[in-house]
C-alpha cells in the first residue's frame, strides 16, 4: 500500500532550513495494521502529512496504492485525498462541529445528495458503534464517542487509507482502548489499511507492528511474536504480554548499511563518549567493540 524511499523533506523559513525527513525507507503492507512512533519531532507528522497528500516531499520515492504522489499535479492530489485516503486527528476540533448532531456532522462531507446522503451517514455511524447516538449534538458526547464519529467521516469516501495522528491522545486508556479496538474492527471488517502515529506505549503494543522514527530516519522496527488477536485469543486481557514479551524489537538497516544504534544501548561505559566502534564479524554475528577494546 505504501511504499517510501529516501524520503525527504525540507521546511524552508526565513532565515532556516529543517529537514524534517532524511532520507526515510518504510514499506506497509495491504490491509495492515500498523503504528509509527518516535519522539517529538522526530517527523512522525511530516510524514503523515506526505502519505496524506497534504504536504509534498522534497526528494525520494513515494508510491500509495501504487500511485506515484511525486509526479501528482494539483487535480490528481485533489482526487488521491479525496478518494485514496481519509484523516483522523487527535484534536476533535479540526474534523467536528460542536453545534451540530453526529448525525448533522458526518452528513455534511458525504458527497452524496438527499436521502442516500442521510441513510450513507447513518451507515457510518452505525459501522462506528454509535447508531444509538445520532441525534446528540456533538458537545453532548464523550471524547471517545466524539472521535468516533471524526472516524466516520473519515471512512466516508470509503478510502483504502486510513491515516491517524495521536487519534487517542486526548483520551483515557479505556477510551483509547475502545478506539484503537474500532481501528482494528474495521481493519478486519473491510480491509482497510491503517496508520496511527501515536505517543502512547499502550496501544504500540496491540498493533502488530511499530516503525520507531528517529531523527527523520526510520531506525527500528518492533514486530510482534503472534498477532494481536491470536493472543487475544489465548489470554485474557489482563494477563496481557509486556511490550518486550509481546514484540521483537529490530534495527533498520538501510541501503547504504547505515544502522541507528538504540539510544540507550550508547549510554554505555565505553560507547559513551567516544564517536568511533570496531566492527567486527564473527560466526555469523557482527559484533560492535568499543574504541577502548580496540587491541
Ligand atoms: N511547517 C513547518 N515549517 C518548519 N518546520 C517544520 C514544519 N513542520 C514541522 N517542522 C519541523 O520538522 C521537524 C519534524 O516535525 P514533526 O511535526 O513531523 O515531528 P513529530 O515527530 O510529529 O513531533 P510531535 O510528536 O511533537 O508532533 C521538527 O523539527 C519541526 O519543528
Amino acid at each position: 500500500m505504501i511504499r517510501c524511499e529516501e524520503l525527504v523533506k525540507i521546511y524552508k523559513t526565513a532565515d532556516l532550513e529543517v529537514v524534517a525527513l532524511q532520507g526515510l525507507d518504510m514499506q506497509v503492507e495491504d490491509g495492515e495494521l500498523m503504528a509509527i512512533i518516535g519522539n517529538s519531532g522526530s517527523g512522525k507528522s511530516t510524514l503523515l502529512n506526505m502519505l496524506g497528500g497534504l504536504d509534498k516531499p522534497s526528494a525520494g520515492k513515494l508510491f500509495v496504492d501504487g500511485k506515484d504522489l511525486l509526479a501528482f499535479g494539483e487535480k490528481e492530489l485533489v482526487k488521491y485525498k479525496r478518494e485514496t485516503v481519509g484523516f483522523v486527528w487527535q484534536n476533535n476540533a479540526r474534523n467536528l462541529i460542536p453545534y451540530l448532531t453526529a448525525l448533522e456532522n458526518v452528513e455534511l462531507p458525504v458527497l452524496l445528495k438527499g436521502r442516500r446522503r442521510r441513510a450513507r451517514a447513518i451507515e457510518l455511524l452505525e459501522a462506528v458503534g454509535l447508531g444509538h447516538r445520532l441525534k446528540n449534538k456533538l458537545s453532548e458526547l464523550s471524547g471517545g464517542e466524539q472521535q468516533r464519529v471524526a472516524i466516520a467521516i473519515a471512512l466516508a469516501n470509503e478510502p483504502k487509507l486510513l491515516l491517524a495522528d495521536e487519534p487517542t491522545g486526548s483520551l483515557d486508556t479505556k477510551t483509547s482502548d475502545q478506539v484503537l479496538d474500532l481501528f482494528r474492527n474495521l481493519n478486519q471488517s473491510l480491509g482497510i489499511t491503517v496508520v496511527i502515529v501515536t505517543h502512547d506505549p499502550l496501544l504500540a503494543r496491540k498493533v502488530d507492528r511499530v516503525v520507531q522514527i528517529r531523527d527523520g530516519k526510520t531506525s527500528a522496527e518492533m514486530i510482534r511474536r503472534e498477532s494481536y488477536a491470536d493472543e487475544l485469543a489465548r489470554l485474557d486481557a489482563e494477563h496481557l504480554l509486556t511490550e518486550q514479551q509481546s514484540h521483537i524489537e529490530y534495527a533498520v538497516l538501510d541501503k547504504a548499511g547505515r544502522l541507528q544504534i538504540p539510544a540507550g544501548y550508547l549510554d554505555a561505559e565505553g560507547f559513551k563518549d567516544s564517536n568511533k566502534v570496531r566492527v567486527e564479524m564473527e560466526e555469523g554475528r557482527i559484533i560492535l567493540y568499543p574504541q577502548q577494546m580496540t587491541p
